[in-house]
C-alpha cells in the first residue's frame, strides 16, 4: 500500500509498504480523507514537539476517516463497506484515568501521528475497532475527518460548562477557535465574541456567524470585552490561539465566578497569570485536553446539521501531493487543509 513518511525536517518520503492485517480487535480502515493539522505540520518543520521527537520515519495524519474494508475475527457491530471516522487517540484501558472514565488523561496513550506511533497518510490503517466511528449517511467521510478538531472544541466547550444564553469569548480563529465557536453555539451560547490577529482569519468568524470579532493586533481586548458586556466580562472565555498575550488576557475579560478553558498550547515556557484577579474574582481556570467520549456526540450534531465542519476547509490535496498541501497548509490565512488519499469516501 501507498504511505507517506516524514524521514526528515521538510521531507516526506512516499513508499510503498505492507498492507496491515487487522488484529482481532481491530478494523482495517481504507483512509479517504486526512485533515491537516498544526502538530503535524510543526512536526514536518521542527521534527519534534516539545518532548515528542521524530526519531524513526513517521506517518504523520491524525485527523482521519475512511471505509472498512475487513474486521478482525473478535469485532462485532462493524462490517466492510461502513464508513467510519477514526479516533486516533487509544488509551491502555487498565490505568487509573481509563477506568475512572478519564481515557484521555491516560500516560500511555497510543496517539496517531505521534512519535512513534503512525498516522493515516496511507492506504489503509489498521485500528481498534471500537475507536471506529461509523458514519450515518448524511455525514461524509470528510466531515467524519474532522471529527477530530470538532471533537477538541466539544471538549473544550464541556470543560468551559458552557450554557443556554451563556456570552463566550474565544481567543483565536484558526480551526480549533472556529470549532470551538460552533461547540459553543450548540451548548447554547448566545453571544460569541472571537478575536485573531489575522483579519481574513476573523472575515471567516464573521462569515460563520460570530456576534463580534476584535482584531487583538489593533483594538484593546479588554476594553472590547467590557463594553460588550455591559463593564462584566464574559461568562466563559475559551483561549485557542497558544498566543502568550491571550492566554495572559483571560483574567482581564472573563466576569467575576466565570470560567477560562485553556485549549492554546503556548510556544513560551512562562505565561504572565494575574493570580490575584483569579482569587479575587473567583474564576473557574481548566485546562482542556484533547477529548474523551466526544466522538459519537460529534457524529450527532453533524448529522443534525447542528455544527458545520467543512465549511472550515480552504483546499483538498491528494496523496501524492502531500508536500503542496503542507505547503499551502502553512500559508497563516489558510484555516484548513485536507488530503484526500482514494476516492471511495464521499
Ligand atoms: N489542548 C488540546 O488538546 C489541543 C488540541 C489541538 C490544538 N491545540 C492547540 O490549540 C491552538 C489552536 O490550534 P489551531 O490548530 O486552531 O491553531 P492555529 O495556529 O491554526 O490558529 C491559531 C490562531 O490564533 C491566532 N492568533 C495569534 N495570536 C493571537 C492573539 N494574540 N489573539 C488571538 N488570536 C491570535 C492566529 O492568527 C491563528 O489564526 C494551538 O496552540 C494548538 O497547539 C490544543
Ligand atoms: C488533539 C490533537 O489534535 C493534537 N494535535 C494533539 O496531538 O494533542
Amino acid at each position: 500500500m501507498r504511505s507517506v513518511l516524514l524521514t526528515d525536517t521538510n521531507t516526506f518520503e512516499h513508499v510503498t509498504r505492507e498492507r496491515p492485517d487487522p488484529d482481532p480487535d481491530e478494523a482495517l480502515v481504507r483512509v479517504t480523507d486526512v485533515g491537516i493539522c498544526g502538530s503535524d505540520v510543526h512536526y514536518y518543520e521542527h521534527g519534534r514537539i516539545g518532548d515528542h521527537v521524530v526519531e524513526d520515519p513517521l506517518v504523520l495524519g491524525h485527523e482521519s476517516a475512511g471505509v472498512v474494508d475487513a474486521v478482525g475475527a473478535d469485532v462485532e457491530g462493524l462490517t466492510a463497506g461502513d464508513r467510519v471516522a477514526i479516533e486516533p487517540g487509544v488509551p491502555c484501558r487498565r490505568c487509573r484515568f481509563c477506568t475512572r472514565g478519564d481515557y484521555h488523561l491516560c500516560p500511555d496513550v497510543s496517539f496517531m501521528a505521534t512519535p512513534p506511533v503512525d498516522g493515516a497518510f496511507a492506504e489503509y490503517v489498521a485500528w481498534p475497532a471500537d475507536y471506529c466511528h461509523p458514519l450515518p449517511e448524511s455525514v461524509s467521510t470528510r466531515e467524519g475527518a474532522l471529527c477530530e478538531p470538532l471533537s477538541v472544541a466539544l471538549h473544550a466547550a464541556e470543560r468551559g460548562d458552557v450554557g443556554v444564553g451563556d456570552t463566550v469569548l474565544v481567543t483565536g480563529a484558526g480551526p480549533i477557535g472556529l470549532l470551538v465557536a460552533e461547540a459553543v453555539r450548540a451548548a447554547g451560547a448566545t453571544d460569541v465574541v472571537v478575536t485573531d490577529v489575522v483579519p481574513e482569519k476573523l472575515a471567516r468568524a464573521e462569515a460563520r456567524g460570530a456576534d463580534a470579532t476584535v482584531n487583538v493586533a489593533e483594538e484593546d481586548l479588554e476594553a472590547r470585552v467590557r463594553t460588550y458586556t455591559d463593564g462584566d466580562g464574559v461568562d466563559v472565555a475559551i483561549e485557542a490561539s497558544g498566543a502568550e498575550p491571550a492566554v495572559a488576557a483571560l483574567p482581564d475579560v472573563v466576569r467575576r465566578g466565570g470560567t477560562a478553558v485553556l485549549v492554546g498550547l503556548p510556544t513560551v515556557e512562562e505565561v504572565p497569570f494575574d493570580v490575584h484577579a483569579v482569587i479575587d474574582g473567583e474564576l473557574d481556570v481548566h485546562g482542556s485536553f484533547r477529548f474523551e467520549n466526544t466522538y459519537p456526540d460529534a457524529v450527532s450534531l453533524l448529522a443534525d446539521g447542528a455544527v458545520d465542519v467543512a465549511g472550515i476547509v480552504d483546499f483538498t490535496e491528494p496523496l501524492d501531493r502531500l508536500d503542496t498541501a503542507f505547503e499551502r497548509a502553512q500559508d497563516p490565512t489558510t484555516v484548513k487543509g485536507m488530503v484526500r488519499v482514494a476516492d471511495v469516501g464521499d
